[in-house]
């Protein structure tokens, strides 16, 4: 009896029927059951045969694939070619793509593919094609937004007629592999222009995104750090963010707001002197000021730092108000761990205070001999490079107190700083932990500050200025409001960023021109 072998290919399944296996089994059984004499006949009229021949007929046939709906009449009218049905199966997620109204067509048309999304996946829906139908609905003199209930509303598999796009390109070549620092909050929830707020990414200021598509100059594609091959979103583009900040000054848009609303203190500051209010107004001015003259920081291109055991450690640039506890935090660090921490003594023009000692806490000089450094509040602050590199070199983890406009003097490879921004607590907590700070101080023999109210108020405004002129340079800030907390919270820090086997700093400390990906987001230029 011979062997009859045949293979079928059901949607990537190979399934092998042999009838060898068939012959072989039941041949020895029908010997049994003396039907020796049966034809060949009788065995083709078996019951499990007549199924093994079905189920070859129903795959010949291809019966298994789901059924189409039957071509719509006008379908016919058009260019056969250009018509598509494509059905896909509807699931919790959404369809990854934004659909929007051709202007001069009046078509509904596919504005975006979403990398990842189920649409994108299917690889059957492409930007620019022209959508007829949804679920035999018409969509002729309909607008975007009286679509989407229809396809809100479709359970299982939603089904698309479809005119492709005469301008298909291969989206995978055009994807960008470009991991950006966000340098300000977005919030698509609060963004009013955004095509489609499910279809968009929400960041906080220093979250690392990987951007998969800058094709479009409005909305670019990204996914978060470690959602890589998970469906991209939209963000605003470099150049859209730019032009919004330009149009709404000086707050960051549609987003969270590091610092404290002056609302907070508001209530506080009515009754007091016009001065402050005056000052208040003066500082804003110029905040405004300087922000009208520089790009206002959108992106900056990160790659990953491997850190080997014999790299020195990266440099740590303590910011923050003055009064704010930067130098208290610097002396508990290095108290706590002298052989890992050092500090870079500064050079200042404000007196030197009760119990403050020279090149310990300060080296003191003369306004004439520091005027090449940063002003801030009336007063010189500097720091020497050279004492930097020293502390460095020594293997010591460098402590560097300087105001923040400094700090692109350190920004570079050599350096890696990591950049913490001591910030006060709401004003009821820094009257709280500053008074009750004296008597512990006292106690200790410590250098004790009086702070008036308005130091306070100094306080916040200033950390409200540094916040929002120089908060995109920030890689974590510190709240000093209870100082143990706040220590505790800045060790640790420190020595998880010691600890990182991969950290992200910006590009331009790792190459010495842009990668090919920066490259290629046209405008896409440094932000200091
Ligand atoms: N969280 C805190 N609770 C109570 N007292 C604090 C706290 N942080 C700092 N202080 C005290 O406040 C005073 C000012 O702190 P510090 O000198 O560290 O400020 P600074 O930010 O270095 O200011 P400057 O740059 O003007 O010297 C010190 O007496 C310090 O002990």
């Amino acid at each position: 009896m011979g062997v009859l072998l045949f293979t079928v290919d059901i949607r990537g399944n190979t399934f092998k029927v042999c009838l060898f296996f068939y012959l072989l089994v039941m041949t020895p059984i029908i010997v049994e059951s003396k039907v020796r004499s049966l034809t060949l006949n009788s065995i083709f009229t078996h019951f499990p045969f007549q199924s093994l021949l079905h189920t070859h007929d129903s795959v010949a046939q291809r019966d298994f694939e789901p059924a189409l709906p039957p071509l719509p009449d006008d379908a016919m009218e058009e260019d056969e070619d250009s018509v598509k049905i494509v059905s896909l199966v509807k699931t919790k997620d959404p369809l990854g793509a934004t659909i929007k109204k051709d202007k001069s067509s009046g078509a509904i048309v596919v504005a975006r593919v979403m990398k990842g999304g189920s649409a994108d996946k299917s690889g059957l829906i492409h930007e620019g094609d022209e959508l007829k139908e949804v679920n035999g609905v018409s969509l002729e003199h309909r607008k975007p937004k009286e679509i989407l209930p229809l396809l809100a509303c479709s359970e299982g598999a939603v089904k698309f007629k479809i005119i492709p796009g005469s301008t298909k390109e291969d989206m995978t070549s055009r994807m960008t592999k470009l991991f950006v620092r966000t340098l300000f909050d977005y919030d698509p929830t609060e963004d009013p222009t955004i095509p489609c707020k499910d279809a968009a990414v929400a960041f906080r200021r220093g979250d690392v995104l990987q951007v998969v598509s800058t094709d479009d100059d409005t909305w670019w594609q990204a996914c978060h750090l470690g959602d890589g091959g998970s469906r991209a979103g939209l963000i605003p583009s470099k150049q859209l963010h730019e032009r919004r900040v330009a149009l709404q000054r000086p707050r960051a848009l549609f987003g969270h707001q590091h610092s404290k609303p002056a609302g907070d203190r508001r209530s506080f500051r009515l009754g007091r002197k016009s001065r402050r209010a005056s000052k208040t107004a003066k500082l804003r001015r110029w905040s405004s000021e300087v922000h009208g003259t520089i790009c206002p920081p959108t992106y900056i291109e990160v790659v990953p730092y491997h850190k080997e055991p014999t790299d020195r450690h990266r440099l740590i640039v303590l910011v923050g108000p003055s009064g704010v506890g930067v130098n208290e935090l610097k002396r508990r660090l290095v108290i706590s761990d002298p052989d890992l921490y050092g500090v870079s003594v500064p050079y200042t023009t404000r007196e030197k205070r009760i119990r403050e000692k020279e090149g310990v806490n300060y080296h003191f000089v003369s306004v004439q001999a520091i005027n090449k450094y940063g002003q801030y509040r009336g007063n010189y602050y500097g720091s020497n490079l050279d004492s930097v590199q020293r502390v460095m070199a020594e293997g010591k983890v460098c402590l560097l107190d300087v105001h923040p406009s400094n700090i692109k003097h350190v920004y570079t490879s050599e350096f890696k700083p990591y950049v913490v921004f001591v910030k006060p607590p709401r004003i009821e907590e820094l009257r709280l932990t500053r008074r009750r700070a004296k008597f512990v101080c006292e106690e200790d023999c410590k250098q004790v500050r009086m702070f008036s109210e308005e130091d306070f108020e100094d306080m916040i405004d200033q950390a409200e200025m540094l916040d929002s002129q120089y908060g995109h340079l920030f890689d974590k800030v510190i709240v000093n409001g209870d100082i143990a907390t706040a220590f505790r919270e800045l060790k640790a820090e420190l020595k998880k960023v010691d600890n990182l086997e991969v950290q992200w700093v910006p590009a331009v400390w790792m190459h010495s021109t842009p990668t090919k990906a920066w490259r290629s987001c046209s405008s896409l230029t440094g932000w200091i």
